[in-house]
């Protein structure tokens, strides 16, 4: 089965105390911080931290992907960040910032050298694209295309916003880059995340961002607090109708296909290829989440 990527949890890397008990919050993958939670002055010792951390059998044993969001590669930090983590083992790096696919193929052939150089398989490192500016989002489709390496794409708002010269508001200000990098994701094939919601204390206000992001088409958020993954998942559950629908809607694709039937429907409703697939991907959603409780 896919991995499924709902929930990706930001935790700073300097902050040992979060880093020691993050893997109890079981969000799909976790993903260490080395930019902007981190301050200038930590960087070094974080990164350490960090390395230390993604050793740990805790995170394979758990079935948590481990993610680390680099610094740039135009900074002092990001080939230091990258030597570290590639060497210790990450699943996936981030890069921050990416403006277009050649940011992408500069990293790709960073990783490439590391693992040739410490023993781990070429091409297992896997990667994803932060797109943070008004540059990445209009180069969405050729970032996401520009590595079979590439998980993912995913869509900043902070620092989108600032270089778009707005701000958070009800959502009008990332519609189009929302669906620009969900776009671009499709046609390469990659998940694509939506962005972090930054009041922790808003239930109401993160739930409804969720729906939307849902509704479009992202496979999940990145997030900032545990108590978001839950809401989260809870939200990207199926529903038992939803579930019920979806085990009918199999069953009879299933009695169709032994009868020879060409096309066959559901109470007077048609059932066709793509209703087919979405009720096997719902079934499975559920044996992975259970069902959607309400709230
Ligand atoms: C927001 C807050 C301060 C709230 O603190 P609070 O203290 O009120 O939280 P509480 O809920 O009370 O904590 C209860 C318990 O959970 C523990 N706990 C909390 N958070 C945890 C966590 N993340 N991981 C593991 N553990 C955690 C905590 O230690 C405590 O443990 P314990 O004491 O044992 O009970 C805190 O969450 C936090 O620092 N978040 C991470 C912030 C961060 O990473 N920002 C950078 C990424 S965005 C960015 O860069 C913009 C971007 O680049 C994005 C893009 O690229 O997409 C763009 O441009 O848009
Ligand atoms: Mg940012």
């Amino acid at each position: 089965m896919k991995r499924i990527r709902r929930s990706m949890l930001f935790l700073p890397g300097a902050n040992a105390a979060m880093l020691s008990t993050s893997f109890v919050y079981k969000p799909d993958s976790i993903m260490f911080d080395l930019e902007d939670a981190v301050s200038i002055k930590e960087k070094d010792s974080a990164r350490l931290l960090v390395a230390q951390a993604l050793q740990l059998p805790i995170y394979r044993e758990s079935g948590i992907e481990t993610v680390v969001r680099i610094n740039a590669l135009t900074t002092p930090f990001g080939l230091h960040d990258l030597e570290a983590v590639v060497r210790a083992g990450v699943d996936v790096v981030r890069l921050p910032m990416t403006n277009c696919a050649h940011d992408i193929h500069q990293l790709e052939d960073e990783v490439t050298r590391i693992e040739k150089s410490c023993g781990r398989e070429v091409g297992s490192t896997k990667l994803m694209a932060a797109v943070e500016s008004a540059l990445g989002v209009v180069n969405a489709v050729a970032i996401a295309q520009s590595s079979p390496r590439l998980i993912g794409i995913a869509l900043a708002a902070f620092d989108y916003l600032v270089d778009m010269q707005t701000e958070r508001g009800d959502g009008t200000e990332l519609f189009y880059a929302r669906c620009a990098v969900l776009h671009a994701a499709r046609v390469a094939k990659i998940d694509a995340f939506d962005v972090v919601y930054a009041n922790v204390n808003d239930d109401e206000g993160f739930l409804k961002e969720v729906n939307l992001a849902k509704k479009l088409g992202f496979n999940g958020k990145s997030l900032i607090n545990p108590r978001q993954i839950e809401l989260l998942h809870n939200a990207y559950a199926p529903t038992l109708a939803e579930f019920e629908y979806a085990k009918k809607v199999v069953e009879a694709a299933e009695e169709g296909e032994q009868a020879g039937l060409g096309v066959i429907s559901l109470n007077g409703k048609m059932i066709d290829a793509p209703i087919i697939a979405r009720a096997v991907t719902t079934i499975e959603l559920a044996k992975y989440s259970g069902i959607r409780r309400e709230i």
